[in-house]
């Protein structure tokens, strides 16, 4: 096991690359298996879930090269086969597979996803727009299978705001014969990109980026090349511990416009932040004012900043309140964060920071990827020296993150977890 150990106190500065989208990639992989030809992704971000993701393809005996950051995906020879446990477990996009095999074979037998524990995350709305199209579902010992004689197009509206049941119920619908209509759809540019690969594929698709997304039924969809989005949470990480730091960091690779949310709520605290075409420049300065931040789903503030944001906040004069609108217990970060001495109150979906506080270096446990960053933010500001367990949390979302920050002057590195 390793840990990631920080000295704190360094000031950030020079240039970032932001990787290809973590939430972009792990749908994109999946939708390759809709098509009958050679599907090629670019920007690939080399993280733990896509490593996984490709083996999920290759027990499927789909055809997997990766080098450096393209993955090229056959999945001439596909097997309609269980995928129970194991791997399916180990990250929470393997529910993709449900809605892609749905779409490939008409039916599909996929264990439950695991992912990062926030507190309940259920997979209602990906069944109900399933029944919707016509497949029965069972759920036993752990998996859900589910079979359609034939995938019809049908009207579904989601109760819920949901990045996952909006993107599978796609995956499931592009060859369904007639129209499918999803109202109150999720409007991350996630969806937006998986509907440009599919589009690519040959499907239709219309209003992805809006809440009304109309897909007409295809039957054949083939191959095409298709580059990854830039990772806005993991560029949203990067303006943070810049501004932590009191730095002056480059953002290279990124999308200004899916930065919005982000950039707004820097701006109210007092960082400086510049954009043009594919880069940022993030200043940060002495004088930070305390805010208020509500998580919601995109064009909001996105809950995976949620974490990172609050290591942020603690190092700004005055009382702070963080609200979770989208999980009601994305907390655990806070109580690593007070042994490093934050003075953070939770109660139910909000979190009350009193600000500022000078942090100390600690032994602290990453119990979650975005906990992780949380934790990250907070040892590049301490005092001293951090180390953070659960790296192989961290390593689920963010690319070569000790590389990165130690380019941009930080003191950070990996070493094993003595034996005990
Ligand atoms: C792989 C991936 O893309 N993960 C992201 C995705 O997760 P994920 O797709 O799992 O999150 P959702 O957007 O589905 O969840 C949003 C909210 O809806 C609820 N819900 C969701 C589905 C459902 O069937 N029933 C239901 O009640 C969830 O419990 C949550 O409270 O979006 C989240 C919200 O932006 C992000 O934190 C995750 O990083
Ligand atoms: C919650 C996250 O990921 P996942 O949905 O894959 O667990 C995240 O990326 O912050």
């Amino acid at each position: 096991m390793d840990q990631l150990c920080i000295q704190g106190g360094k000031r950030l500065h020079g240039t970032v690359t932001i990787s290809g989208a973590k939430n972009s990639a792990v749908a994109l992989i999946p939708a390759a298996i809709l098509g009958e030809e050679r599907i090629t992704i670019e920007n690939l971000p080399t993280i733990r879930d896509v490593v996984i993701y490709k083996q999920i393809l290759e027990q499927l005996n789909a055809r997997v090269m990766h080098e450096k950051d393209t993955l090229i995906v056959e999945p001439f020879n596909l097997a309609c086969q269980p995928i129970r446990d194991g791997l399916v477990t180990e990250l929470r996009a393997s529910y993709y597979l449900m809605g892609a095999m749905l779409g490939r074979f008409k039916e599909s037998c996929v264990g439950l996803p695991g992912g990062c524990d926030l507190g309940p995350r259920p997979i209602d709305q990906h069944l109900k727009g399933f029944q919707a199209l016509g497949a029965s579902i069972e759920q036993k010992s752990g998996s859900i299978y589910l079979r359609a004689n034939e995938l019809m197009g049908a009207k579904i509206y989601l109760d819920v705001v949901s990045v996952g049941a909006t993107i599978n119920i796609m995956l499931a619908a592009v060859k369904a014969k007639g129209q499918t209509i999803i109202e109150n759809a999720a409007k991350e540019p996630e969806i937006v990109d998986v509907a440009t690969i599919l589009t690519s594929m040959g499907a239709d698709i219309k209003g992805a980026g809006t809440d009304i997304i109309k897909i007409n039924g295809v039957s054949y969809l083939g191959g095409c090349k298709h580059s990854i989005i830039p990772d806005r949470i993991e560029a949203g990480t990067y303006m943070i511990a810049a501004a932590a730091t009191r730095g002056e960091v480059l953002l290279d690779n990124v999308i200004p416009k899916h930065m919005e949310p982000i950039t707004a709520k820097l701006r109210e605290i007092g960082v400086e932040v510049e954009e043009s075409d594919d880069q940022m420049l993030v200043r940060g300065s002495a004088n930070y004012r305390a805010i208020d931040i509500k998580t919601l789903p995109y064009p909001g503030f996105p809950t995976d900043l949620q974490q990172p944001i609050t290591s942020l906040l603690t190092q700004v004069q005055g009382c702070s309140l963080v609200t979770d609108n989208i999980y009601n217990s994305r907390f655990r970060h806070i109580d690593e964060l007070k042994r490093m001495g934050a003075n953070v109150k939770v109660e139910g979906r909000a979190a009350l920071i009193e600000g500022s506080t000078p942090l100390q270096g600690a032994q602290v446990n990453a119990t979650d990827l975005r906990a992780g960053a949380a934790l990250i933010v907070a040892g590049l500001s301490a005092k001293g020296i951090t180390r953070i367990n659960g790296v192989q949390y961290i390593d689920r979302g963010y690319e070569r993150i000790e590389e990165k920050l130690q380019k941009l002057g930080a003191e950070i590195w990996r070493e094993q977890i003595p034996e005990q």
